[in-house]
């Protein structure tokens, strides 16, 4: 089972090793801006299946707001402590 913390690793070695087809990359290298409107359009999904979906369709979308987090932590060059220490 993946973590928050494994996913993290997975994608810094990604952005590292640049694979080919990995969505990761590519979306790394179409920088904040890209980043930002993928987290803003999660964070509704989010909202909305809370309000109207299934458990299992929340829990979806908020897999897909935490992964475009961390994309966005990579382009910003943050590591997981730099975030853990505000929790
Ligand atoms: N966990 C994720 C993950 N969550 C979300 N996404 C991306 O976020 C999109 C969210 O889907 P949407 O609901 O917005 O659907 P969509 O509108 O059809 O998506 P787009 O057309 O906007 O890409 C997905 O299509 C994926 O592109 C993810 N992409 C990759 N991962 C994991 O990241 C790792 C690296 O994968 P690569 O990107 O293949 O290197 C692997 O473990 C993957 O499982």
């Amino acid at each position: 089972m993946k973590s928050f913390d494994s996913l993290f690793a997975e994608l810094a070695q990604r952005i590292a090793e640049r694979p080919e087809g990995s969505g990761t990359v590519a979306a790394f290298d179409k920088g904040i801006h890209h980043l930002g409107k993928k987290i803003n359009e999660e964070a509704g999904e989010v909202w909305i299946a809370a309000e109207y979906q299934s458990d299992e369709e929340l829990s979806e979308e908020i897999s897909q707001l935490l992964y475009w987090t961390q994309v966005m932590m990579h382009k910003r060059g943050l590591s997981l402590d730099d975030v853990y220490r505000y929790l």
